[in-house]
């Protein structure tokens, strides 16, 4: 008999956008709704590149959250050549800090102010393996010449096995993997390491990205790769191995910056991920390992106990609205849809 609902422990998100005034007030409620905890990435415009900044920022997620919403923000620091290692000390001994996030500059959305000269956070890196903090990385080169498509397997190389190589204590995040390069390397590495995936990365390939017609929706970095890569992030994340984890990368941008001559890069998804992550799990006869990856195994890599109350999925149709565009002023914000639709559903509180 086929399962008609699915209560696990409630999930955590290890990789979330939240940005912040109007779009944070927009977008917090659909993850706190579902999620314990996320790891919230510090790219906002200018980054959170200090205790203080950092501080701020979790006091203003706290301000937006709904009233009977229990959801705690797991804060991260933007890695500059500028930071201070004093601030990591200070962040893990008051357990404010989760996470560093490294983005290479220019790699992404609000990298500008990332990392050029790896030896100038020499420093830094040393302060976070004598603290334990996680350095989550965004690996994907940004040299020019390196093809788009390759740009995370040329990261494992050029930089991230040098730096493991002279860091060997730190733990690290390969935040939002998506090659069969990146998921044998994270498998097969010594040490700590985990990586987080994407829902989007495990539905759709880079064909997608044109069925029909240029679709600016789909379009996130790294960008999706061929369907071999999506089939191996598909076996990674049903395979119940801890070191693989969720990460939604849900990165909310109002619709006229993607439907635009130069479109920016994010999928948000976070009203649909447990849907979709049920229907992939699902489609891979994994139902009973989706706990493992959307609620045990981040835990476990970030040193936290597993969320204590439970969530339901039940089969069925979500609701009409759930893909309506969220309303933010100046501008809504379009919802990942898949092709196919979902036939998973979060089950509402009574
Ligand atoms: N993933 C994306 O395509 N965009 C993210 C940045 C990031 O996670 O790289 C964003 O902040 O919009
Ligand atoms: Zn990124
Ligand atoms: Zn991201």
């Amino acid at each position: 008999m086929t399962e008609t609902t699915l209560t696990i422990a409630r999930p955590d998100d290890w990789h979330l956008h939240l940005r912040d005034g109007a779009m944070l007030a927009a977008v917090l409620p659909l993850t706190s709704a579902v999620f314990g905890r996320a790891i919230v990435m510090p790219n906002l415009k200018p980054p959170i590149r200090t205790m203080t900044e950092l501080r701020a920022y979790r006091g203003r997620i706290l301000a937006a959250l709904p009233d009977g919403h229990v959801f705690q923000p797991l804060m991260t620091l933007y890695l500059t050549e500028t930071t201070d290692p004093r601030d990591i000390g200070e962040g893990a001994a008051s357990g404010e800090l989760s996470a560093v996030k490294l983005y290479p500059a220019g790699a992404t959305t609000n990298s500008d102010a990332g990392v050029r000269d790896f030896a100038k956070v020499r420093p830094v890196l040393e302060a976070m393996q004598a603290a334990d903090v996680p350095l989550l990385v965004h690996g994907e080169v940004t040299d020019p010449a390196v093809d788009i498509f390759d740009r995370e397997a040329v990261f494992i190389e050029r930089v991230l096995i040098p730096l493991r190589r002279d860091f060997p204590g730190l733990r690290v995040v390969m935040e939002h993997v998506t090659t069969r390069e990146g998921v044998a390397y994270v498998e097969g590495a010594e040490g700590r390491i985990g990586a987080t995936i994407t829902p989007h990365h495990l539905m759709i390939n880079r064909s997608d990205i044109f069925r029909g017609g240029i679709r600016p929706h789909l379009y996130c970095l790294p960008i999706a790769k061929r369907e071999e890569h999506r089939l191996a992030l598909r076996r990674a994340a049903v395979s119940g191995k801890g070191r693989f984890f969720l990460g939604t990368d849900s990165a909310p941008h109002p619709i006229g910056d993607k439907e635009s001559a130069c479109g920016c890069a994010g999928v948000f998804n976070a009203p649909v991920t447990m849907a979709c992550l049920a229907q992939v799990f699902e489609e891979e006869g994994a139902l009973d390992r989706l706990e493992r990856f959307a609620s045990r195994n981040g835990p476990a890599f970030y040193g936290l106990p597993v969320n204590e109350d439970t969530i339901t999925l039940e089969r069925g149709a979500p609701a009409s609205d759930i893909f309506c565009d969220v309303a933010v002023e100046g501008g809504g914000v379009r919802v990942f849809q898949p092709d196919a639709g979902l036939s998973w559903r979060v089950r509402q509180a009574a």
